[in-house]
């Protein structure tokens, strides 16, 4: 079974706080794992070690294969899509939607290349596959924030990463883009040629099917891992929040109620 991602014993301190405590987690191939915790937990941490924006204080950190430390980071960074709010606001909102999905490739804000009928193409159909085809040729200002979170998952695409990782992917959505995004996303996941996703949220009933691993963190720590089936329950939902909360199962998601 191919690894994708290893840490193994990881601890972050930082000053005088340890930010991430002894943290072993193993992803494979074929998996789709969500993060769950909540406002500092560790989550965006945990990102910033994969992607070898920040190097962990004791333990091994493995990515596709290669040992941090021993590899060259930004060629692995060019492995992995990042999808985050940030993003947003760095790229070039004059831009047409294509060429900032086509700037995916080349890793850049703003589109210095000039584009081939290929790219274009290749533009098209992911914005398709994403359900927002007929946002092709518009200016990305002129879209929603549910078509811009979109386009930026296209964008990732373009790169063709192994790992994509969706950062609070619907932060700011209506409820209706909320579930065209989800829907998307299990799309996207269910090809056979699909990167290995990486969904951080803190809504739960956002762990769509396909994301078949759920990782809660709590205070730096692992809380428990494994089948979201077996760790989106009623007791361990309520030892996670430290408060009751009741599980109802509904189209394959876990909605979550404090009764
Ligand atoms: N460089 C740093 N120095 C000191 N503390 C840090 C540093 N980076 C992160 N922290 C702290 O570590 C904890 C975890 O932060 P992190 O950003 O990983 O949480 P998170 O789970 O992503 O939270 P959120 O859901 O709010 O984005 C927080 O208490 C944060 O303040």
């Amino acid at each position: 079974m191919e690894i994708v991602i290893q840490l193994e014993q990881v601890s972050y301190r930082r000053e005088q706080s340890e930010i991430l405590k002894n943290m072993n987690w193993t992803v494979k191939k074929g998996e789709h794992w969500a993060l769950l915790g909540l406002n500092g937990s560790g989550k965006t941490t945990i990102l910033n070690l994969i992607n070898g924006y920040i190097w962990s204080t004791l333990g091994k950190v493995s990515v596709l294969g290669e040992l941090y430390g021993t590899v060259d980071v930004r060629e692995m960074r060019k492995r992995i899509g990042w999808v985050s709010s940030s993003l947003q606001e760095k790229l070039h909102s004059n831009d047409k939607t294509q060429n900032i999905i086509i700037s995916g490739k080349h890793a850049s804000i703003g589109l210095y290349e000039q584009t081939t009928d290929q790219e274009v193409e290749q533009a098209f159909s992911l914005m398709t596959q994403l359900g927002c085809g007929h946002l092709f040729d518009r200016s990305y200002q002129s879209c929603s924030q549910g078509e811009k979170q979109k386009l930026l998952i296209a964008r990732a695409l373009m790169a063709e990463p192994r790992i994509l990782i969706l950062d609070e992917a619907t932060n700011g959505l209506d409820f209706l883009s909320r579930e065209s995004l989800l829907a998307s996303i299990q799309q996207i996941a269910e090809q056979p040629e699909a990167p290995t996703i990486l969904y951080v949220t803190h809504h739960i009933e956002e762990i769509m099917p396909v994301f078949n691993q759920t990782m809660m963190i709590r205070r730096g720590e692992v809380f428990r891992q494994g089948p979201s089936t077996q760790v989106l329950t009623n007791d361990t939902l309520s030892s996670f929040f430290e408060t009751e909360i009741q599980v109802q199962q509904l189209n394959n998601r876990a909605w979550i109620s404090i009764p």
